[in-house]
């Protein structure tokens, strides 16, 4: 708003309060001065917390790329960080603190804000990592030790040129949204989403399927040697692709807010806006399957009839079912291959997920694997991990076949009870009540009767078990924060033959897995780190890394690992 208006819409008195008090110009200034400060957004102070570390990773990793590339000879000579020496916290704070380019949401014109930049990479969330140098400047810069000012901008990818505009500050870096590309990427392809590059939903449509997987492949690699230097030796398998790219999610959870004097008659209700707090009305969901879709609809047109009572905002739930086509069988009764998929849209109803001829039923909302497609070959190359190790166990004649197995973190059983057959015994822990007495039901219904499900926290597993470390695997499939040391130091240990390391959250997988090697108890090409107790332990080897794409479109990738006991 501009300065004529603040006065004369405030700040000259008028001729009846002027008779009882005479406004000081000094006063008149400080008040103009407030009215200013309160239509300029302030501008935040910026705190690291703030700043998405996958984002400051990237960062740093192009810098020391760009360095590595233009400085063969002496790596000892590289700068830790660049622009300031290791541990000079002042000066880092200085230059993350201040930006050199006005921010829109710091109150600056729109066209001052707008900037060309060049993409140098992706972060881990699928964020275009920019600067404004050119590849040449950039090297030119960073070999003198200089730190250019980085961008991060959704929706674009490496080696492109954009146009975009600065939004707002972070600690190193800068929030931009994309305006558009000025030189394309070869691998960018046209999104099939209307919503895409509004919808916080999906990260990587633009990126044709393979590229995406490739990408992830990526992502694993540098979680594993940031975690840990050792681990970049150790080979990141091919991503396991989703068998549907669209149309795979079995959940969906959009949500509305109801803002103050709003109409009722028109609440967005979706998915969150890149970068902002609002809601983006979303008709349709191309990631969701066709019964997932239909329940999107109806669970809008629900909302919307009901908006009115509504007092605040809601998230509704969208959950893919699978119910017998003759609504009177008993699900027991009924083979997996008879049932048909239906939708729920009660929280507090009930679902069935069918994984090849196994069924599973939960709460509605309770944890499953949200993409039913690639589950037969998730679980299926878990079942074959285990297989093939205890064959080659049972084939080298010293501890015998795996006998026992252990699924911490067992949800309704999902990994326990599709990796049943083979064992003699199956145990299964869960801190969640209603997910453990679903794994007790899921196992009947599926037949496993040598599975075991435990209620507790998963570190309680080692104080119940008696089976021979030798002939037992372990599965873990942690929430993604990840395991803690207190459940991997029991894991060490106890020593089973094999680990199966299960994850979402692929940094603390790795995190989790560098705990394990600083304990001694990994080794990377026959190396491992001093057993820092006195009691000797089990040490593994990383037999294999084999991401697998359940979210196609978003940057999130599972991850397993299998360790293997060496000793
Ligand atoms: C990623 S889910 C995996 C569930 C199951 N493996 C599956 O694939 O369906 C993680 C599970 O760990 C459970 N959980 C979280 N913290 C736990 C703990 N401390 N001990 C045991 N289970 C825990 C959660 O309730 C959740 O069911």
């Amino acid at each position: 708003m501009s300065e004529n208006i603040a006065d004369h819409c405030t700040l000259q008195p008028t001729p009846e309060a002027g008779a009882k008090r005479m406004v000081s110009p000094e006063i008149q200034a400080n008040k103009r001065a407030k009215i200013q400060r309160k239509q300029k957004p302030k501008q935040r102070r910026l705190k690291k917390a703030d700043a998405d570390e996958t984002v400051l990773n990237t960062i740093d990793m192009i810098l020391r790329d760009t360095w590595n590339r233009g400085n063969l000879v002496s790596q000892q000579e590289m700068p830790t960080a660049f622009g300031w020496s290791a541990g000079d916290e002042e000066s880092e704070a200085a230059f993350c603190r201040n930006p050199p380019i006005p921010a829109k949401l710091a109150g600056a014109e729109a066209s001052e804000c707008e900037f060309e930049v060049y993409v140098y990479g992706l972060s881990e969330r699928g964020i275009g990592i920019a600067m404004q140098e050119s590849p040449e400047q950039l090297s030119e810069l960073v070999m003198q030790g200089g730190r250019p000012w980085a961008f991060a901008v959704p929706f674009t990818l490496q080696g492109e040129r954009a146009k975009i505009l600065a939004v707002r500050h972070e600690w190193g870096y800068t929030q931009a949204d994309l305006l558009h590309i000025l030189e394309k990427s070869p691998l960018r392809i046209d999104p099939p989403c209307t919503y895409f590059g509004k919808c916080s939903g999906c990260q990587l449509q633009h990126m044709g399927y393979t590229h995406q997987v490739e990408f992830k492949r990526q992502i694993v690699e540098r979680a594993f040697s940031q975690a840990n230097s050792s681990f970049s030796k150790l080979p990141v398998n091919p991503v396991s692709q989703s068998p549907v790219p669209y149309g795979y999610r079995t959940k969906l959870t959009p949500h509305f807010d109801i803002r103050k004097n709003a109409p009722t008659t028109s609440v967005p209700i979706g998915f969150g806006i890149v970068g902002q707090r609002r809601v983006l009305d979303i008709e349709d969901c191309m990631i969701g399957t066709d019964a997932v879709r239909r329940g999107f609809i109806q669970a809008r047109t629900d909302a919307q009839a009901k908006m009115p009572a509504y007092k605040r905002g809601a998230t509704l739930l969208v959950r893919e079912t699978n119910v017998p086509k003759d609504e009177s069988a008993d699900l027991s009764d009924t083979p997996a291959t008879e049932l048909t998929k239906s939708y729920t849209l009660d929280p507090k109803g009930w679902v069935v997920d069918v994984v090849g001829d196994l069924k599973f039923r939960y709460p509605a909302s309770s944890f499953f694997q949200n993409n039913a497609s690639i589950l037969p070959a998730f679980t299926g190359y878990v079942r074959e991990e285990l297989l093939k190790w205890s064959h080659q166990l049972d084939a080298k004649g010293e501890t015998g076949a795996l006998r026992t197995l252990i699924d911490a973190y067992c949800g309704s059983g999902l990994f326990g009870i599709a990796c049943h057959q083979g064992f003699e015994k199956v145990i299964g822990i869960e801190i969640s009540k209603e997910s453990i007495s679903c794994a007790d039901d899921n196992a009947k219904m599926n037949g496993a009767d040598n599975v075991e499900f435990i209620l507790g926290d998963a570190t309680c597993i080692f104080g119940k078990v008696d089976s021979d470390p030798a002939s037992t695997a372990v599965i873990i499939d942690p929430p993604r924060k990840g395991s803690n040391p207190e459940f991997l130091d029991q894991l060490i240990a106890y020593g089973p033959r094999v680990i199966i390391y299960i994850a979402c959250g692929v940094p603390a997988q790795a995190r989790d897995l560098n705990y394990m090697y600083s304990q001694g108890a990994i080794s990377v090409d026959g190396e491992s780190a001093t057993n820092p107790n006195s009691k000797p332990l089990a040490v593994y080897r990383v037999s294999a890394i084999q991401p697998f794409d359940l979210f196609p479109q978003t940057y999130h990738v599972e991850n397993i690992v299998t360790l293997v006991r060496d000793n």
